[in-house]
Parts: structure tokens; C-alpha cells; sequence
């Protein structure tokens, strides 16, 4: 005779079951399974195109060419060994592909430290490689980092140790240091017809424009002042740069709680005299400030003697144009979206960029791919739809454009179109493997809600098919905060490895709604730099809460069983979560998260080394602490799963050791995961897998464990 006990313990039994068996079509490991495109680049002349692949950890590059575009690998790495490739570049000619292999660039500070995710006794070196564009053995020119070829393509120039090195791109000779001066020399650019180089010499709190020439000559220094000069760019015929100009480093502390415009202005310089003249002065309003969004000034001097530029002024990322002698900038791209990857075609008649806006009323959540004259504001989108395009660039012939492209279940692949009008043609379609589970993917959801204090959330749900009517729920928080989740694949690796981990939680029957708080981009100037953010406040946090109440509210969602999990700035949002209100969401997990302020690097105004203070110094600390997760740990209650990787280079171990302490101490249910010598950006594959699984068995235990509880009372 059934008891009710047994009765209720079998409904529990079904219910679990139900979950499981309705729901798990495809492990992680399939669904992580798919090839990252990245790095797409176009030799200055001709049809070649190059990209890097990252298959499962294993990174290599592959290369086309018209007409056919048929991909080709061109490197031999095969195993998940953490290396990284970056700054893929091809000579003009096409002939050489040169390449960066180690490193972490995604880093906060050590970036250019080898990365030994397999312990091995000698961190593998951050190094230049060449390899021809037909294919043979890759050849290692040098330890170093941001290469860039003479427009010959005979010889590579980088940086190594803080000064400028060069050497032959066949490597027939060893590496030389071009020169050494004070300061950390960066953004090296040869000169149009390769007989000089300009880069920036950073002293601190001023940096310089220079002009190497050879060995025989002396540097000259452009326009030297007690600013920040950066981003030179050549003028097609050499004879002048234009570059931008921000303020010096000092003066009386400003206030840290109040935000202020950042100036900055752009400059030319004429090579021969050194004079140089003012061109325009960004509005000194706060959406004037310095642009903070991909690419930053995204300075070009383009054709017609127009000089192009990136600027958040009228509320939006948008690109103008103005003479190079000067004027009233231009608008080229008006409207409320955002453009991102923006290139300069190598005609320089052209600006290729990605957009968050197209024919769909739901484009603001996506990526399209348009271009606009470098003179007339006549913005074209070459991509509608439904899918998701970025990163664009135009052929040396100007014939093809390559990108790339994805939807909500097919991952992102190179693909190539006729430049203007035109449908993407896949490329290397082949590598995503037979067991990629693209059908059994769901489609995004757009939502949106408003929080209590007036700001318009966007979200995507993620809803799994079938299943109990009230399913257990999870919030994805990104990270940056300067990011955006999309209604499909993303553009960077670290959040295509989250929208994975999204379809698979779906696909365990886990009804997920990743968030787009205020802090991101993609929804205007005054939602990515919003008033008492931060360290300021946590605003933000308002926008996570907001979520779990929209989420309790749904009638297919079970409010007892809502998760939260998300990395780095995520990480730091699921903290707060969990710390201020364990009452909404029952389980998380914690990846690298920030977890106190007052001890981040970024506020020494709270421990200033001079006798001068901010105006607000004393109430900065304050405040950073009060948007810390440990300065709620005795209303912390719910489980918590907290991982971090001890070779972080964006968010310090530390931030994690000292919260598993606090939470340790108060006795709050907790499991850790330590992935050793791994960075913030799981470089090697098995350890983003692991993490992944943790996740997951974390919530089917925590959440689905409270229904089988449920179920034996
Ligand atoms: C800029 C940075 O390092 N931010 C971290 C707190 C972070 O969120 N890192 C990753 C996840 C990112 O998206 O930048």
C-alpha cells in the first residue's frame, strides 16, 4: 500500500526523472564541440584572407583565397596545450602569414607571461612566428609580441621587453633591437612606403609621438608636451600623422564619486617640421569623454583627405568624418545602435564595422555587418536578418568582404560575400563535428523588463522544451561589465563558451535568462556609464534583482529554485546576489569573481600615496565597500559554488581565497574548484570543460536536490 511518504517520494522521483530523461540530449563536451573563429584579416593586395580556428583548445590558422575561398590550415598545432594566437597578420603581398603564439591577452596586467596551463617545468615563451601563405613549417622569428610588417612584407617590427625589435620575415637573420629609449614603447606603424616607423614612447605621466628612421639617425620626437599622446596614424603620403592627445597625468585629486568628462582631441603633425595643429576638441560633455567601447578612437586617415574617428558624443558609438585640415565632424552612422570592428578598407574610400541594428525589430540584441562611405553619411547594413555577422573586412582587391557569421544554433564560421550587396558563403562548414548537437539547440528569447528605478533590461531566455509546467530557473550574469550577450552566438570566445554552457543548462531542463545589466554595451551611453555604478554604488545589482523578480513571477518557473552563476564581473553580480538576497536566489556559482572593492588595486585614491586627497576620498572607501559582496556575508545563506583559476591576470586570486575564508567562517554551505595555472580565459579547453561540468552538477544537485527534499516530506 502506497504511503503517502512513498507516494510523494515517487512524484519527487518522476519529477527529477522527468527532468533528466526529457531534457539531457547532448553532453557539454558536444555543445563546446564547435570551431571559434577569430582574428579574420586580408592581405593590403589581392583576395587573401587568413583567421585563426580554435578546435576544442587546439588553435591553428587557416587561409583563403579567390574565388573559390576554398580554407586551408596552415599551422600544425594539435594539442590543448593553452597557447593562444594573436595579431594574425598577412603581408601585403599575401605571401607571409606572421603570427603571435602565447601569451594572455585578454589580461589585466602580465599579458605578455607564458601561459602554462600543462605545468610544465618552463612556461612556454610569448613568441613571433612567420609561416608562408602556401603552407610549409612555421618558422620562429623571435620572443615578442605586436608585430607588424614593412609594407614590402620583408620585414616584421615588434616589441619585446618594452623597445622596438625587427627581423627579416624569412628569419634568415636573428632579431635586432631598432633602438632603445625611456619609457615602454607601443603601437609601432610603418610609414606608407616602409622607410620609417612611428610609435609612442609611454614615460608615465606623459607619452611622446616618435619617429624612427635608421640606425644612423637620431629619434625625433612630434609635438612633444605634457600630455598623453597616442594612436598616430599616417597620412596616405607620409608626410603628416594625426593622432590624439589626452590630458598629462596630475593635478589635484578629482573627485572619485562624481563622473567627469575625460578629454581628449585630435591633433596633426606634419613629419618633416614637427608643427602640429589641433583639428577638433571632443564636446566636453560626459558622453564626449574618451571613448570606452571596442576599438576606442578608431582613428583612421581614410581617402578624400578625410580624417575618421569613433565618438560616443550624441549618445551612441558612431563614426564621423572631417577634412584633415579640420571642421565640423561629420555623422556617418546616425541612429541608436552601436558599431564595433571597425576597419578601414584598404582603398581607405570605405569603414566596414559591425552593428547592432538591421531590419529585424529585435536587432539591438544582435550583431549585423554594414559599411559606410569615409565621406557621405550613407550607411549600408549588407547583412539583415536574423542571424549575427561581425568582425568585416574588405579584400585587398575590394572585390569580397570576409566575416564573420552565425545564428542561434550554427556557431560562428568565416564566410565571404561580394563586397556590397550579396549573401555570406559559408567557409570550412566541414570542421563543425558530426556530433554538434545544432538541432537540438533552442532559440533565444528577447526579453525585456524595467527595474524600480526606470532603466530597460534586455534579456535572453532560454527556454527548455518540455518538462514539468514550473521548471528550476538559472541567471547568466557576463561579465566585463563593458559586454552584451546576443539573441544567438557571440563574438568573443569567453562568452560563445557561456552561450554554450546557457544551451546546455536549457537542455537540462533549467530555464535560463541571461541578463544584459546596465555597465554593457550595446543600448547607448548613458546604460554603459550609468550614475552610482560600480564601485559606486552597485546600481547594477539593481538590474540582477530585477531578474530574479521577473523570473518568480513567470508561471513556468518553480521561484523556490532560482540559480545564479557568472564569471568575472558575473562572478562579482552572483556574489552580491547571493549575499543580499539568498531569500530569491537559492544556489550559485561563482566564477572568478570580485568579490571586495575596497582591496582592488583601482581605488588607491582610498590609500593615496600623497598628502592631497579627493574631495571624497574618505566616502570612496565607503561606499566601494558597500558595493562589495563581503560587506553582506552575515545575510549570506544560500550554497554556493565558488571557482577561480590561480593564474588569473584580470581578477586577483586572491578575491576568491579571502571570500571562501568569510564564508567558511559564517558556515555557509560552500564548495570550491581551483583550476591551477589556468588564466581568467580557461586557455586550455578540458579546464573550460571542467568548469562547465561543475557548473552544471552544481545546480542539478542544489536545485534539483531541494525537489527530491521536497518530494521525501
Ligand atoms: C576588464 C576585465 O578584466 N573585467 C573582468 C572583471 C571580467 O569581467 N573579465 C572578462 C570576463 C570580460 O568580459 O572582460
Amino acid at each position: 500500500m502506497f504511503s503517502l511518504f512513498r507516494l510523494l517520494g515517487c512524484v519527487g522521483l518522476l519529477s527529477i526523472a522527468s527532468i533528466v530523461s526529457y531534457a539531457q540530449s547532448f553532453s557539454l563536451e558536444a555543445v563546446k564541440s564547435y570551431p571559434f573563429p577569430a582574428d579574420l584579416t586580408a592581405a593590403a593586395k589581392g583576395s587573401r584572407i587568413a583567421w585563426t580556428i580554435n578546435e576544442q583548445g587546439k588553435r591553428n590558422i587557416y587561409v583563403a583565397e579567390g574565388p573559390s575561398y576554398t580554407p586551408r590550415k596552415i599551422t600544425p598545432y594539435s594539442k590543448d596545450d593553452g597557447q593562444e594566437l594573436t595579431s594574425v597578420t598577412l603581408s601585403a603581398d599575401g605571401q607571409w602569414v606572421v603570427y603571435v603564439r602565447g601569451g594572455e591577452h585578454g589580461a589585466n596586467w602580465d599579458e605578455h607571461l607564458g601561459v602554462n596551463v600543462d605545468g610544465l617545468p618552463f612556461a612556454p615563451k610569448v613568441e613571433i612566428w612567420a609561416i608562408p601563405f602556401k603552407g610549409g613549417e612555421p618558422k620562429r622569428l623571435s620572443e615578442g609580441d605586436y608585430p607588424v610588417l614593412s609594407p614590402n612584407g620583408k620585414t616584421v617590427a615588434f616589441l619585446k621587453g618594452g623597445q622596438p625589435w625587427s627581423v627579416p620575415v624569412n628569419g634568415s637573420e636573428p632579431a635586432k633591437m631598432l633602438f632603445s629609449t625611456r619609457g615602454t614603447t607601443h603601437s609601432l606603424e610603418w610609414s606608407p612606403d616602409g622607410s620609417q616607423l612611428v610609435f609612442v614612447s609611454n614615460r608615465g605621466d606623459h607619452s611622446l609621438i616618435g619617429i624612427y628612421t635608421n640606425a644612423q639617425t637620431p629619434l625625433r620626437w612630434l609635438a612633444p608636451s605634457f600630455a598623453h599622446d597616442r594612436s598616430p596614424r599616417w597620412s596616405p603620403n607620409g608626410n603628416n600623422l594625426v593622432f590624439v592627445r589626452t590630458p598629462g597625468t596630475g593635478g589635484a585629486p578629482d573627485s572619485v564619486l562624481v563622473r567627469k568628462h575625460r578629454p581628449w582631441s585630435i591633433w596633426r603633425v606634419n613629419v618633416a617640421s614637427g608643427k602640429a595643429t589641433q583639428l577638433w576638441q571632443a564636446p566636453r560633455t560626459l558622453a564626449g569623454s574618451v571613448p570606452a567601447t571596442n576599438g576606442g578612437f578608431n582613428l583612421h586617415w581614410a581617402a578624400q583627405n578625410r580624417i575618421v574617428f569613433l565618438s560616443y558624443q550624441d549618445g551612441w558609438p558612431h563614426l564621423y568624418s572631417m577634412p584633415s585640415t579640420g571642421g565640423t565632424p561629420l555623422l556617418l552612422t546616425p541612429g541608436a545602435f552601436t558599431t564595433e570592428h571597425i576597419r578601414l578598407s584598404p582603398d581607405r574610400q570605405w569603414l566596414t564595422f559591425s552593428v547592432n541594428v538591421g531590419s529585424d525589430p529585435q536587432d539591438l540584441d544582435r550583431r549585423h555587418v554594414a559599411r559606410v562611405p569615409v565621406d557621405k553619411a550613407e550607411m549600408e547594413v549588407l547583412t539583415p536578418g536574423n542571424g549575427l555577422e561581425w568582425t568585416p573586412v574588405v579584400t585587398g582587391d575590394g572585390t569580397s568582404l570576409a566575416l564573420i557569421s552565425a545564428t542561434a544554433q550554427r556557431p560562428p564560421l568565416p564566410a565571404v560575400m561580394p563586397f556590397g550587396k550579396g549573401i555570406p558563403t559559408l567557409l570550412g562548414e566541414s570542421l563543425i563535428p558530426a556530433n554538434f548537437p545544432q538541432r537540438s539547440l533552442v532559440t533565444p528569447k528577447q526579453v525585456i523588463y524595467q527595474t524600480p528605478d526606470g532603466f530597460t533590461v534586455h534579456a535572453q531566455l532560454f527556454e527548455p522544451t518540455g518538462g514539468p509546467a514550473q521548471k528550476p530557473a538559472i541567471i547568466y550574469v557576463h561579465g566585463g561589465p563593458m559586454r552584451q550577450m546576443l539573441l544567438g552566438w557571440n563574438y568573443s570566445d569567453y562568452y560563445a563558451n557561456a552561450y554554450a554552457t546557457n544551451q546546455y543548462l536549457a537542455s537540462l531542463g533549467f530555464a535560463v535568462l541571461s541578463v544584459n545589466y546596465r555597465l554593457g554595451i550595446g543600448y547607448g551611453f548613458e546604460f554603459h556609464q550609468p550614475a552610482g555604478a560600480n564601485t559606486s554604488g552597485a546600481a547594477e545589482y539593481i538590474d540582477i534583482k530585477a531578474a530574479g523578480d521577473w523570473l518568480a513571477k513567470q508561471s513556468f518557473v518553480d521561484k523556490s529554485r532560482i540559480g545564479i552563476y557568472g564569471g568575472s564581473y558575473g562572478g562579482y553580480l552572483t556574489a552580491m546576489a547571493l549575499a543580499k538576497d539568498s531569500n530569491l536566489f537559492a544556489a550559485g556559482v561563482d566564477i572568478h569573481g570580485v568579490h571586495d572593492w575596497t582591496t582592488d588595486r583601482t581605488l588607491s585614491i582610498t590609500a593615496p600615496d600623497r598628502y592631497e586627497r579627493a574631495p571624497d576620498a574618505d566616502l570612496v572607501g565607503k561606499i566601494a565597500w558597500e558595493s562589495s559582496p563581503t560587506a553582506y556575508i552575515n545575510t549570506w545563506t544560500s550554497p554556493v559554488l565558488i571557482i577561480h583559476g590561480d593564474d588569473d591576470r584580470n581578477v586577483r586570486f586572491n578575491q576568491s581565497t579571502d571570500l571562501v575564508r568569510r564564508l567558511e567562517a559564517k558556515g555557509v554551505d560552500l564548495e570550491t574548484l581551483i583550476i591551477v595555472n589556468d588564466t581568467h580565459h580557461w586557455m586550455k579547453h578540458a579546464n573550460s570543460l571542467k568548469v562547465g561540468n561543475a557548473t552544471a552538477a552544481y545546480f542539478r544537485k542544489k536545485l534539483l536536490e531541494k525537489t527530491k527534499a521536497g518530494a521525501g516530506e
